[in-house]
């Protein structure tokens, strides 16, 4: 055949140690096969510690990382002899930033590869639920798309365009057994959940929604679904989440932007696990910034006592709060995640030359004593710089605000310090970037809570602006803001590829 076979390298993790404590070696078509690439001849060998596999053609080689890899279709058992054709969903990134899809067409891949890559059994029963479903048309159809074109910086169709729809085809979902969604108005997630995904929830129907989306649009979905009306025979909705936000705060703390398929690989061979989520009670008068802050609209429905809002990423007061706010008007938007930074400069050294605000409020934490009953503890400091409770580890990428959360455990943590010095804040910002070092400073407070009541006492509306997952409530004069993670109700999974 004349194709030169690869140095095969010692694979110090395939050596493992049998009951006897006796070396035992794999058998070698774990981790090294003679198979086809593209329908060409080639050896493949997989490196489970470097997580790639190397392709040794007649005259040519390629090396494909897992972290490339959306996941890998073995071939069906129909019995028949001879090698099973496999296929790698495979996505490039190339230099101007653009994706490149292929479906490899492969044989003989080994087993390691096929292990560490294959789609989930969750994945494989939806298509072959489609298959059998002649296209997904009528009352049988359960897979939706959902393209938010406002995200981040607008790349969610291309993306579409490019891969999730031929990923999708190589895979057996074919186009016309799932239904699209784009968005066309900031409203056009809350609407579409609203109107197809909770009613069919509401009869029993299993769904499963992935959104091309920042964290808001899986907060639109928490807040649709947490504030409607449930039925008994309410089916939770999976979602998976393609990660096309600036933050994507959920995604960067649930793992799954930790490969290049932004979240794909997660649909494709994740567990669907519940979501955790939290509840903001603001006081009457309070109101939801839109528009910039142009304009606003009632938290609360006309005739009740209070409005809630839901999360599933964080609630803050102070230094966060405010600088999700001032950095949320399109000029900022247009600096990408930077924006959150230059707001927090302009806050801590206003270009007018005045002193940075020292928010005054009084605090109250809401813990379990050991034995497991609820206590309050009231903060002893009424002068506040930062107030920030949060459900996930990472608000970016490299902002590793609560460094002990793991994802989806469903913890609530308080990040706050007082009126502190700007150069202060500035060092423990800095720290936050640093693996969330700032925990470990003596000025910065972390714990565990179940909740968290603030009562400001701040005459200008500005200073009582709290943040509820990126959307902005101002607090009326002399309100109030009760906090709580939601510890019975469980309204949505996502889908995650952890470790078990
Ligand atoms: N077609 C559209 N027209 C107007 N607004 C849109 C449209 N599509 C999406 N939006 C809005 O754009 C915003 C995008 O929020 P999303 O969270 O998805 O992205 P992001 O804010 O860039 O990321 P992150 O929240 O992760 O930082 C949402 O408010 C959404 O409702």
């Amino acid at each position: 055949m004349g194709f030169a076979l690869p140095t095969l390298r010692q694979h110090s993790t395939m050596v493992t140690m049998d009951s006897s404590m006796r070396m035992s070696v794999p058998p070698k078509e774990d981790y090294h096969n003679e198979g086809t690439v593209r329908g060409k001849i080639a050896s493949l060998t997989y490196d489970t510690v470097e997580r790639s596999l190397s392709i040794q053609g007649d005259s040519w080689h390629e090396t494909i990382l897992d972290r490339n890899v959306i996941a890998v279709i073995d071939g069906r058992e129909d019995g028949k002899p001879g090698p099973k054709n496999q296929q790698i969903l495979l996505l490039s990134k190339l230099p101007d930033s653009h994706y490149k899809f292929e479906g490899v067409q492969v044989t003989s891949l080994p087993q390691s590869f096929i292990d560490a890559n294959v789609v989930s059994p969750r994945f494989a029963q939806m298509v072959s639920y489609r298959s059998i479903s002649k296209g997904g048309g009528g009352s049988v159809s359960s897979l939706y798309v959902v393209i938010s074109i406002g995200s981040g910086t607008g790349e969610a169709q291309e993306f579409f365009d490019n891969v999730v729809k031929p990923a999708f085809t190589a895979s057996g979902i074919h186009p016309f057994s799932y239904y699209v969604h784009t968005t066309d108005s900031n409203k056009s997630i809350a609407r579409f959940i609203s109107a197809v995904i909770l009613p069919r929830a509401n009869e029993g129907v299993s769904q499963t929604v992935l959104l091309l989306s920042g964290d808001g649009g899986v907060i639109d979905t928490v807040n649709v679904l947490l504030s409607s009306t449930r039925s008994r025979q309410y089916v939770k909705p999976v979602i998976g989440l393609v990660t096309m936000g600036t933050g994507n705060a959920l995604a960067n703390s649930t793992g799954l932007n930790s490969d290049l398929t932004r979240g794909l690989r997660h649909f494709y061979r994740g567990r669907a696990r519940p979501l955790p989520t939290l509840t903001a009670i603001f006081s009457p008068d309070s109101e939801i910034l839109l528009d910039e802050g142009r304009t606003a609209e009632p938290v609360a429905p006309p005739t009740a006592d209070a409005g809630e809002m839901y999360g599933a990423v964080v609630c803050s007061w102070a230094l966060h709060a405010s600088l999700v706010a001032d950095s949320d008007t399109a000029e900022y938007r247009k600096f990408g995640s930077q924006r959150f930074q230059m707001a927090a400069k302009e806050l801590l050294s206003p270009s007018d030359g005045s002193a940075p605000h020292v928010y005054k409020g009084q605090i109250i934490l809401f813990k379990l004593d050991e034995n497991g009953h609820e206590i309050r503890q009231a903060l002893n400091a009424q002068e506040h710089g930062y107030i920030l409770a949060t459900l996930v580890s990472n608000l970016e990428e490299k902002l590793a605000i609560s460094p002990h959360s793991k994802p989806l455990d469903g913890q609530l943590r308080l990040v706050h310090f007082g009126a502190i010095p700007s150069e202060e804040v500035m060092k423990i910002l800095g720290l936050a970037f640093q693996g969330g070092a700032h925990v470990d400073d003596e000025a910065v407070g972390y714990e565990n809570i179940e909740g968290i009541r603030i009562d400001f006492d701040e005459p200008d509306g500005r200073w009582r602006r709290v943040c509820v997952d990126g959307k902005i409530v101002r607090v009326g004069q002399s309100g109030w803001v009760e906090v709580r993670k939601n510890t019975s109700v469980d309204v949505l999974d996502i889908v995650a590829d952890l470790e078990p």
